[in-house]
């Protein structure tokens, strides 16, 4: 388990992430979600401890993650897949990490077929294009085999088949029981992989519950009803009739009424009684997308000035209560010192978490063998085929070793020192 409490990060003035606490589980993939330069590298990078907090602390597994024993054998990490040495090739890179924790030189073989890039891993990771360094980043994390891995926006560059394979290589990973901590700043793709969401704003909380709570809370229905776009008095009048029977209406930005609290046939016949003439009334699903960006986008830092969303808070007021952040609707999250309570930011028991919770409107997720078969460069890989091996235990029976915690990234400083080659393996 990762368990961050009262997690604070100041860079001079800057607060990045602030009094942020939450626990990630084993055994299930937890999004971790939140608009650009929301504070989730540095939480992760202060997790791996790679940043020490300006106050709090995380743990892993119950320890700061520089005091656990053999730590790089027990986590894996994807933070920056850029940062490999560029003219080293695929294998050599990662034959390198596996030497520094030990790990027998067969693995890196294993890893290089469970990302796809067996084809290509005598190359120079510098020619490789993004998403071929995104899977390098992904076979140096899974080297080690370890229980808890952490990624920072692993789908970063990959093409849909990438993104499939890296979305049910994460729910294998967390079938196998493994601690997955996924960020992301794609909601759409979090309610397809994960089964837990942590959402953070301007480094601070605004989420913390299950997928299946955040779909429930946020798939209201409502409908899309139009009136004659010349006959204004005609939309009003029907304001007026749906205010009376206890319904919602409220502009889109298409001139058209979106309703909530009442069923069609009570709309249509609302309509009929006030003499209003319908274009439109049909069926609709608030979709994930939008209540996540309507409970983010008072904390969005970066946006074009040109950006539709500048006005989504407002115009969803009324709707979707569920869609924005109670106590910060129309504003920015408290500066720190004035927080909130934050009814979102509750526990959700993990025992009531679904394996995984698609949203009626969003596609299942996609079935496959353990790991999914990427889209290889040349021939199927083995993990196509048959299960992924599993690392061989050590000497000591301890988890297989496992290389610094980001692709490329040596180990931190005050890590344990790299284990002892394991007996008759040479990871040369
Ligand atoms: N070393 C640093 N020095 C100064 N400011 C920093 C440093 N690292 C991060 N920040 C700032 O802290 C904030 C959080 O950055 P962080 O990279 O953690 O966000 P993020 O959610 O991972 O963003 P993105 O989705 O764009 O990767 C940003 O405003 C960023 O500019």
């Amino acid at each position: 388990m990762i368990e961050a409490v009262g997690l604070t990060k100041r860079y001079g003035a800057k607060t990045a992430v602030y009094n942020l606490s939450f626990q990630v589980r084993p055994g299930a993939v937890t999004g971790f979600l939140g608009p650009n330069g929301s504070g989730k590298s540095t939480t992760m990078r202060m997790i791996l401890g790679l940043d020490a907090p300006t106050s709090g602390h995380a743990t892993i597994t119950g320890r700061p993650f520089r005091s656990l024993p053999n730590a790089p054998r027990q986590v894996g990490a994807l933070l920056d897949a850029k940062a490999v040495h560029g003219g080293r090739s695929a294998r050599q890179h990662l034959l390198s990490l596996a030497q520094l924790s030990g790990i027998p030189a067969r693995r890196v073989d294993e890893v290089l077929g469970v990302v796809g890039l067996q084809d290509v891993a005598g190359r120079r990771s510098k020619g490789f294009s993004l998403g071929m360094g995104q899977r390098l980043g992904i076979a140096a994390a899974l080297l080690g085999d370890p229980q808890v891995l952490l990624f920072d926006e692993p789908v970063n560059g990959l093409d849909p088949e990438g993104i499939l394979w890296v979305r049910n290589l994460m729910k294998q990973l967390a079938a196998e029981g493994r601690t997955v901590f996924v960020s992301s700043h794609l909601m759409s793709e979090m309610a397809l992989t994960a089964d837990h969401l942590i959402v953070i704003g301007r480094g601070q909380l605004l989420a913390d519950m299950s997928v299946k709570d955040f779909i429930s809370a946020n798939s209201a229905d409502f409908a899309r009803v139009r009136t004659p776009d010349t006959e204004p008095e005609q939309r009003e009048k029907l304001t007026a009739a749906i205010g009376e029977a206890g319904g919602q209406a409220a502009s889109e930005p298409d001139g058209a009424l979106r309703v909530t609290g009442l069923p069609l046939p009570r709309i249509s016949d609302l309509a009929h009684e006030a003499d209003v003439r319908l274009w439109e009334l049909s069926p609709h699903q608030a979709s994930l997308e939008e209540a996540y960006m309507r409970m983010t986008q008072a904390a969005v830092d970066y946006r074009s000035t040109n950006d539709p969303r500048a006005g989504l808070q407002q115009a969803a007021a009324g709707y979707a209560p569920q869609g924005g952040v109670p106590g910060y609707a129309g504003g920015r999250p408290p500066m720190p010192g004035q927080e909130q309570p934050n009814p979102y930011a509750q526990q959700v028991p993990y025992g009531q978490v679904p394996a995984a919770a698609p949203g009626a409107g969003y596609p299942p997720p996609a079935q496959g063998h353990p790991y999914g078969a990427p889209a290889s460069y040349g021939a199927p890989h083995p993990y196509g085929q048959q299960p992924a091996a599993p690392m061989p235990p050590t000497a000591a029976g301890a988890p297989p070793a496992h290389p610094a915690p980001a692709a490329g990234h040596p180990a931190p400083a005050g890590a344990p020192a790299p284990l002892p080659t394991p007996q008759n393996e040479d990871a040369r």
